[in-house]
């Protein structure tokens, strides 16, 4: 039988500058910058100028990029009334990937066709600049609630808290801890949301064609939905004393563990320590160190029974928990992150364009067959 790459692993599909998975030694780095670096000393606005402009901002240029970024997150009345009359108990990942479609709706810049890469840059920070937006007013349309004004006061991970929480302006400790997550999620090589963007965008459709792809994509529990995933295990679990029987019996079941694995990580998925660290921080300063130690024996046991290690999802999920986040936002936070990466993905895309169209191993009837009369089947 021919050969084949199931789920395309191994196959290179195309070349990018933006970021280097190195699976092997579990290093991460965006346009050449380690992400440990990265984290310490730029802020989640600075990495969306690297990913969209290839290079970090001179201050002047960061300051007009932030400027930009701030102006842009009103939504259109449209989408406000959509996100108001929007079931209730919709999913959010629903909300914004059917949110994300609108806003192409509202946008006459986006067109189909030969590319304006210019005009494609702005519409990339308008989507980044209005998911998290959208993210926030669904939470406050669905609990009966209006959305705080809209500030351009504040930075991304500040403007986010302080519309979910009802115009309460966060501590700087959770907006630095949800800056050091957003900057941690914002581009993964050719991981399957990017892949679903780029695939998209290279029939020549538009960005937000391309972004409401990749948000369907993320929502998946194999990928961006596994953050939800380990807070209901963790909650399903409950006491630290019953995670070897859980564990055990989800192995024996052949089931996964949410949070554990990476297809491209074979040792530590290099985002999981910082997210840890901050995990451990929050959770002790809650009184709640009992995630944490269920986390850690999942790990453990994870590590020695099967040799796979935690993703970026493990400890995301306890870091969002601790800022108080319902767990159905989680994913969304996913997004909003991953937009940046996205919308970079997009452009690189369309700066060297070729449509994807891979082979699929025919295993059908070998043989033609008559259409037998529909009496007869
Ligand atoms: C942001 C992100 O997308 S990070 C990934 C988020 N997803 C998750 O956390 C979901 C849980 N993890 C997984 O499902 C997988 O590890 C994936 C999807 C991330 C990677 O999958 P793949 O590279 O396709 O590996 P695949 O699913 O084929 O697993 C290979 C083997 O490891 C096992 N395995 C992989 N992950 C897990 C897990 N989390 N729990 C239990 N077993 C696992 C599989 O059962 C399989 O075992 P087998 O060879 O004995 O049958
Ligand atoms: O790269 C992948 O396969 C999954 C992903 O998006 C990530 O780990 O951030």
């Amino acid at each position: 039988m021919t050969e084949y790459a199931k789920g395309l692993e191994g196959v290179i599909a195309n070349e990018s500058a933006l970021s280097n998975v190195e699976g092997k030694a579990g290093r991460l780095s965006y346009l050449g910058y380690h992400i440990d670096d990265l984290v310490e000393n730029c802020s989640y606005e600075e990495v969306v100028y690297l990913l969209h402009y290839n290079r970090l901002p001179k201050q002047d240029e960061l300051e007009a990029f932030e400027k930009a970024f701030r102006t842009d997150r009103e939504l259109p009345a449209g989408v406000i009334d959509f996100l108001k009359n929007a079931p209730k108990d919709a999913n959010p990942m629903d909300i914004v990937r059917t949110g994300v479609s609108m806003l192409g709706l509202y946008d006459k810049r986006a067109t189909i066709g030969e590319p304006d890469l210019e005009k494609d840059a702005a519409i990339a920070l308008s989507i980044c600049a209005k998911i998290p937006v959208l993210v926030a007013a669904f939470h406050r349309f669905r609990q009966g609630l209006e959305l705080p004004p809209i500030r351009e006061d504040l930075c991304e991970a500040a403007h986010f808290l302080y519309l979910i929480n009802g115009g309460e302006v966060p501590t700087d400790r959770a907006i630095r801890t949800l800056d050091v997550a957003l900057t941690l999620h914002a581009d993964h090589g050719m991981n399957a949301s990017t892949f679903s963007a780029r695939v998209t965008v290279a029939t020549l459709s538009d960005m937000y064609s391309a972004i409401t792809s990749a948000v369907g994509t993320l929502k998946g529990p194999l990928h961006g939905g596994a953050n939800e995933g380990v807070i209901h295990m963790l909650e399903e679990i409950g006491d630290p004393a019953k995670v070897d029987e859980y564990v055990e019996g989800k192995l024996t079941r052949k089931e996964k563990i949410m949070g554990i694995g990476h297809r491209v990580y074979k040792v530590l998925d290099p985002r999981a320590p910082h997210l840890r660290k901050l995990a451990v921080q929050l959770t002790e300063e809650l009184g709640e160190p009992k995630w944490i130690q269920m986390s850690e024996r999942i790990a453990e046991i994870m590590r020695e029974r099967k040799g796979l290690n935690a993703n970026v999802d493990f400890y995301s999920a306890t870091v969002y928990y601790s800022l108080g986040i319902p767990t159905d936002l989680f994913t969304p936070i996913f997004a909003i992150a991953r937009a940046s990466g996205w919308t970079a993905q997009v452009l690189e895309q369309l700066r060297d364009n070729r449509l994807y169209r891979p082979m699929t191993l025919y295993v059908g009837p070998s043989e033609l067959m008559p259409v037998p009369p529909i009496e007869n089947r």
